[in-house]
């Protein structure tokens, strides 16, 4: 898979949120696994996982062969790339605190979770306060605000130069500005749908004014930056109406309930055998013969009462799931040589799985594993339904196809 990177998605909130313990849950695997999916992970790089049904168990086969990620008891665990982006306090956009650093690695994240601690004990410089004394709606606002700000400087950074060139030249507007701004791993399309949402598509450069640097800089991150809330320490008593107040107040945001503690020290005693438990499921089981001691023993009935029999779940898993699927709109695909016994060349059973747009067509999938793949494309065959699909088509999620090429 040559041209293939999956989603990378950066995981911002203020010190002492919880986005470290976030980060740590999220990124560790509950089953060993041997297979490195990505060549270099920077240090604050990690992997974490899409969780989808696997296709094997549709197909009535017993097991399969990732060649990234795993799959455990039928659900298949697909990587994505996390990054730990460095805490953020007010200001940082003009290079206060980590400031500078927060901000370089935004640039490249396609999205991002913005970890928030729901339970309002942390203040606006990321110190404790008693629970329930901070308003976390504020906190959400705040940082949005600085991501707002920090495209808005990204934007309009020698600007007069820019316009003057732009206008004396007759370049193209678009094109200029999409150039300007192409270190923020933005697409084409994203500069042209906002400046037509904004109206500012035939505005002279050189008449745009800092609301309008910051108008574009808010829609822009909207799609080109989309994120998700995640409402980290639901267990404590203090989250649970500022979790709805979080659900009214920002409604085209997903917001979801999160003890990343909890997710952490399950995913800890699945390791150390004492349980068994799938990221993301509702229920665990202690293992037999198993003797916890009795402070793991009431760590775990908390985590039962507080936080799965509360929310179905820790929300790790969700927060992961719902950016990939409902925030950044993609789908997991499975190709494979042959579409009866689901094999590559060598045997393996769906050894690999492509998180692409929803809207991508096989031919366009066939790029991202091989240029030649999709030069040559003909056709592509679906291993459920044996329908050829064309040029035109598009994949759904939990595709498992073959692509026929000349090539
Ligand atoms: N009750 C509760 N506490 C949590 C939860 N997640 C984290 N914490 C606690 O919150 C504190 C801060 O957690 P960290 O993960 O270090 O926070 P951070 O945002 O990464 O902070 P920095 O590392 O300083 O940037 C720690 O005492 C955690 O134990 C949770 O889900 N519930």
């Amino acid at each position: 898979m040559v041209n293939y990177l999956p989603p990378l998605i950066g995981v911002i909130g203020k010190t002492n949120v919880g986005k470290s313990t976030f980060f740590s849950a999220a990124t560790m695997t509950t089953v060993e696994i041997s297979n490195r999916p990505f060549t270099t992970i920077k240090p604050n790089h990690g992997i974490g996982y899409v969780k989808i049904t696997c296709p094997h168990l549709d197909f009535g086969l017993e097991a399969c062969n990732p060649r990234t990620g795993y799959c455990q008891n039928g659900n298949r665990f697909v990587p994505i790339e996390l990054l730990d982006v460095a805490g953020l306090i007010p200001g940082a956009h003009m290079g206060r605190g980590l400031g500078n650093k927060f901000m370089d690695d935004l640039r490249k994240a396609d999205a991002f979770i913005l970890v928030i601690d729901a339970s309002g004990s942390t203040n606006e410089e990321g110190n404790p306060v008693p629970p329930g004394t901070y308003d976390p709606i504020e906190e959400v606002k705040q940082i949005i605000n600085e991501v707002d700000l920090w495209l808005a400087k990204i934007v309009s950074s020698d600007w007069q130069k820019f316009s003057v060139s732009v206008e004396t030249s007759r370049k193209n507007f678009v094109d200029a500005l999409y150039d300007k701004i192409s270190g923020l791993s933005i697409k084409r399309s994203h500069v042209i749908e906002v400046l037509e949402r904004i109206d500012l598509t035939n505005k002279r450069p050189s008449n745009w004014k800092e609301e309008d640097f910051y108008i574009f800089a808010k829609e822009l991150r909207k799609t080109a930056k989309p994120h998700i809330i995640a409402a980290n320490k639901a267990d404590l008593p203090t989250a649970y109406e500022n979790i709805e107040r979080l659900k009214k107040e920002f409604p085209e945001v997903p917001v979801v309930p999160v003890s990343s503690e909890s997710e952490l020290a399950l995913r800890k005693a699945a390791k150390m055998n004492l349980i068994d438990y799938i990221p993301g499921d509702s229920i665990f089981f202690i293992k037999e013969n198993v003797k916890l001691t009795p402070q793991q023993e009431v760590a775990l009935k908390y985590i039962e009462e507080k936080v799965l029999k509360r929310y179905g779940s820790t929300g790790v898993q969700k927060v992961i799931n719902s950016i990939i699927y409902d925030v950044l709109k993609k789908v997991v695909v499975f190709p494979v040589e042959d579409i009866n016994k689901l094999t590559d060349k060598n045997g393996n059973i769906l050894p690999d799985a492509l998180i692409v747009d929803h809207e991508a067509s096989p031919k366009v999938v066939a790029g991202l594993i091989h240029t030649e793949l999709e030069k040559g494309f003909q056709y592509a065959i679906d291993a459920r339904t044996k329908q050829k699909m064309g040029e035109g088509s598009r994949v759904y999620d939990r595709l498992v196809f073959k692509i026929v090429s000349t090539i």
